[in-house]
């Protein structure tokens, strides 16, 4: 029998009477859920919220939903064994990467002419189907030609194994004529059992009480379609533990097979002693899971779950001697867990996380160096001993872990699988060749039919270890890094030039006769279509009247006393260098980000360095920006070595006193270290790295201009990231994120990189607001996009981000290019004390101040008493000359 239970009516299945019907259900195997439409995976989910369902199958009732295959993946995805499709539908989907023992195939008997045709052509590519068929007839059997029919079909549709191995499974959906109260009985069940089919039947027509005529008694469903061909009538029984290791060998009844599904315990059949229910008298209890039928339907498997010392009756857990390997294992730690022998080392786990820790990074290491079968081996035991502990602490079991591998490996939608950058073994080979290449390539290209996807994580179920890893951006290797740039600071600080144009050589695979050139710049180096200049013209006025309005040119006066007058004014920085990317895409923008504020704080010296092309020249976008802001040089160089040159100067290169701009790992290392040596003496705007966002989106977003946004920022780099904090997002809104991230991914340019950053990066499901906003702040992204009602509102709550975008019509590209606010930005968490350039990024302050004859007299006091306390005599002296003086003229005058 293949139950069916309808999902549009919740409420109805919370009523006791059906938890109890679906419990028992759950001991035999596959239940069929109907739901309304494909697209409502939620009220799956709420189903088996309420209810405990391992095997179902998916009914989605409305046949004109069929256009794709997306929602099917997604039903499967979650954890459906198999989704019925009409057969109107079958033949215009692309099932073909859809595995056969995924798919039922449902023919409606009555409407279909060439059902046999089609049963031929989907041979190999599904493993069910379901016959829906109009009963003529009120009497209790089925229509003889009915039966033949159904299993001319039945035959021809198991003449093949699966695929896979196995049977192809056959239900069978009778519906009433109106005139016809034919009703199907275990009569109907038994019938159809011997043609190798099973009877399609909706859960109110099911009863657990063996006394009711009208319904189907579940275990007599199950037990009219055994056979035994013992002279007890009994059936053989195999019981097993939750991982299928057998207990031992018992005999059931169809009474003893009630009894149990009835109870939801073991319960078997003595051939001494009748019924029997196991662990009534020692303890030795069992919960039933599962009952299986064996391919020819003379035997059964029960899963249990065994309480007590054992099932065997010698107080072993097997009647087969005790346990090995990984059972064994489980079984010793749990019993070390409630008493460990002195000395015991595994107590010692059980107290000390730190040891437990330390113990897994250290064996899965030496796992990852062991080489020989031996060693593998060897390696391999120790990781999963003490993987056991830490399990076996927390209460979970191997169960537990194989019903998450059961789970995942019913997931059609492959995970990329690439490792989480702390641990990429790969880009750090990887990055290591580069030395050697030209520019950064992205390492791999999206694999057709990958799922373009984020990682999902619940706030409410991750640990504080888990929280706290998610705060951390992509590792930056700093040492390794560190050990790359060290060398090529100090070539360029050596060798100057001759430095700079072998490693743009080395890095970028250009050969230059000099590394600069000097305004005024060619006419023809810098010309440009009239569409692009005009977009960078009005770019250029935005972020100049944005910068503009930030400077207060006035000076700062404060009498702090009478008498005593502080001031503070402002200069420009003189010299400053603007560092421009241009590894993976050439950033004109950048150019004007950095530009402008410097010309509007009056820097004298402008220098802007960017990589050459590959032909030896600028792009004429930042040569167009350069001339517009009054740059002096343009530096034809990237990397370290750029930022070196700036830092220390060349025979071509002026030294400057500050170094602003975005970059990768190497240039933003060069300008920290370049920072720190006090011979560069210079000084840098912040540590502005891959690109990062964050969005907080709520139930009104639009999944469409959420997901658009998060990938403007994954296409910078594979080390961009992105992080989509999801307000209370039902399911389905959240899963048409994940479409748009996917589809819309799938058509960039630059899907090489988004399919590279987009696994890396993580969407976070929170349930409040004030959950939201406190992430974002202790995560201070580089940029913030709001998308959310009122977003507005939520502005005086953000502590620590770079910049801000307030609502679904504030996109950050609009920041990046040409509202007015800066783009570079402070990353890495940096956020939390540093602001994004601006204005006085460009300028020192200085403070000055007079005091006269009168304030010197009054403060006079107060400061001689403080160098006294901090025993600084010149100090105090320089105050005391004067006031002597003007106490001698006051007394004079008096
Ligand atoms: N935070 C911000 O405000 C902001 C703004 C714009 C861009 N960005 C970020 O800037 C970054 C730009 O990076 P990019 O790589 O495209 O350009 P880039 O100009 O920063 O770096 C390219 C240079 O790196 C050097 N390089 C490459 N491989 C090297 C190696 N193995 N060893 C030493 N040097 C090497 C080369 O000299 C090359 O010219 C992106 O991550 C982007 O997200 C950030
Ligand atoms: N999003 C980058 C800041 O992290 C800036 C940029 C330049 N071009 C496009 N975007």
């Amino acid at each position: 029998m293949l139950p069916t239970i309808d999902l549009s009516d919740q409420e109805k299945l919370l009523n006791a009477h059906f938890i109890d019907l679906i419990k028992s259900l759950n001991l035999l195997g596959d239940v069929i859920l109907n739901i309304p439409t494909l697209a409502d995976s939620s009220s799956i989910d709420k189903f088996l919220e309420a209810h405990s369902i391992d095997l179902y199958w998916v009914n989605p009732i409305k046949e004109q939903e069929f256009t794709d295959n997306e929602s099917i993946i997604r039903l499967l995805d979650q954890g459906a064994e198999k989704i019925i499709i009409p057969s109107s539908k079958v033949l215009s989907l692309d099932l073909s990467y859809i595995p056969a023992n995924r798919l039922a195939v449902s023919i409606n008997l009555d409407q279909s002419k060439d059902t046999e045709e089609l049963i031929k052509k989907l041979t190999g590519s599904v493993s069910a189907y379901l016959f829906n068929v109009t009963i003529n007839s009120s009497t209790k059997s089925l229509p003889e030609s009915l039966i033949r029919n159904l299993s001319d079909l039945t035959k021809l549709a198991q003449k093949n194994l699966l695929p896979s191995g196995g049977q192809i499974k056959i239900g069978i959906i009778l519906s009433n004529a109106d005139n016809c109260k034919f009703s199907p009985s275990i009569e109907t069940i038994k019938e159809l059992s011997g043609i190798s089919a099973c009877l399609v039947v909706p859960i109110e027509k099911l009863t657990l009480d063996t006394n009711d005529e009208e319904l189907i008694n579940i275990s007599k469903s199950l037990t009219c379609t055994l056979k035994t061909d013992r002279p007890d009538e009994l059936f053989t029984t195999v019981v097993a533990d939750e991982r299928g290791e057998a207990l031992g060998i018992v005999y059931s009844s169809a009474e003893s097979i009630q009894e149990a599904i009835k109870t939801r315990t073991g319960v078997y059949q003595s051939r001494k002693r009748g019924l029997w229910y196991k662990g009534a008298t020692s303890g030795a209890i069992q919960e039933l899971e599962k009952i299986q039928v064996d391919c020819d339907s003379d035997s059964l498997r029960f899963i249990v779950k065994q309480h007590g010392p054992g099932f065997c009756h010698l107080n072993v857990r097997t009647c087969f001697g005790v346990s090995k390997g990984l059972a064994a294992l489980e079984q010793t730690l749990q019993n070390r867990k409630e008493l460990a022998p002195p000395g015991s080392y595994t107590s010692k786990l059980f107290k000390n996380p730190d040891l437990l820790h330390s113990k897994i990074m250290e064996e899965a290491d030496e796992l990852c160096s062991a080489k020989t079968k031996d060693e593998i081996a060897w390696e391999a035991a120790d990781l999963i001993y003490f993987s056991l502990v830490k399990c076996v602490t927390n209460g979970v079991s191997l169960k537990d872990i194989e019903t998450q591998l059961d789970k995942r490996s019913k997931k059609i939608t492959r995970r990329p699988g690439n490792a989480k950058p702390k641990w990429d073994v790969a880009s750090t080979k990887q990055n290591e060749q580069q030395e050697s290449l030209a520019k950064p390539v992205p390492t791999s290209s999206a694999t057709e039919n990958e799922i373009i996807k984020m990682q999902k994580f619940n706030l409410s179920e991750i640990s504080d270890t888990q929280k706290k890893s998610l705060l951390q951006r992509p590792i930056i290797k700093s040492d390794d890094i560190m050990a790359r740039v060290r060398p090529i600071l100090d070539d360029v600080r050596k060798r100057g030039d001759a430095a700079l144009v072998e490693l743009t050589a080395k890095f970028d695979g250009v050969k230059l006769e000099s590394p600069v050139i000097s305004a005024p710049f060619l006419p023809e180096a810098m010309a440009l279509d009239e569409s692009t200049r005009l977009a960078i013209d009005q770019a250029y006025d935005n972020i100049y009247k944005f910068h503009d309005a930030q400077y207060d040119r006035s000076s700062l006066v404060v009498e702090t006393m009478p008498g005593v007058i502080c001031s503070r004014f402002s200069r420009p920085i003189e010299r400053v260098g603007l560092y421009v990317p241009g590894g993976t895409a050439i950033l004109p923008s950048t150019a004007l980000m950095l530009g402008i504020p410097a010309k509007v704080a009056g820097c004298k010296q402008i220098i802007i360095a960017s990589p050459p092309r590959k032909d030896g020249t600028v792009v004429p976008e930042v040569l167009y920006v350069a001339h517009k802001v009054g740059a002096s040089k343009v530096v034809l160089a990237g990397g370290a070595q750029a930022v070196a040159a700036l830092a220390y100067g060349t025979e071509s290169i002026p030294k400057v006193d500050k170094i602003c701009g975005p970059g990768n790992q190497y240039v933003t290392a060069a300008k920290m270290m370049a920072q720190n040596d006090s011979s560069a003496m210079i000084s840098i705007d912040m540590p502005a790295g891959p690109s990062e966002l964050l969005v907080i989106a709520d139930g009104t977003s639009n999944p469409a201009y959420v997901a658009s946004d998060l990938l403007s920022q994954a296409e910078h780099g594979e080390d961009s990231q992105v992080v989509l904090v999801a307000v209370s997002l039902t399911p389905d809104h959240l899963a048409r994120i994940e479409r748009e991230i996917h589809i819309q991914a799938s058509v960039l340019p630059r899907v090489n990189i988004v399919s590279q950053s987009i696994p890396k990066s993580f969407i976070l499901q929170v349930n409040s607001l004030e959950e939201a906003v406190t992430f974002s702040n202790d995560y201070a992204p580089e940029h913030l996009i709001l998308h959310l009602d009122e977003a507005e509102k939520l502005l005086e709550k953000v502590e620590n981000a770079g910049s801000v975008f307030v609502g679904s019509y504030s996109p950050e590209s609009c920041g990046d290019y040409a509202s007015g606010t800066n783009h570079t930005l402070p990353t890495y968490g940096y956020a939390r004390m540093h602001s994004g350039v601006n204005t006085l990024t460009f300028l020192k302050h200085i403070t000055s101040q007079q005091l006269t004859k009168e304030g010197l007299h009054k403060l006079g006091t107060t400061v001689m008493r403080l160098a006294e306390v901090e025993e600084l005599e010149a100090h105090r002296n320089a105050v005391h000359v004067r006031v002597k003086d003007i106490e001698a003229e006051m007394c004079q005058n008096k």
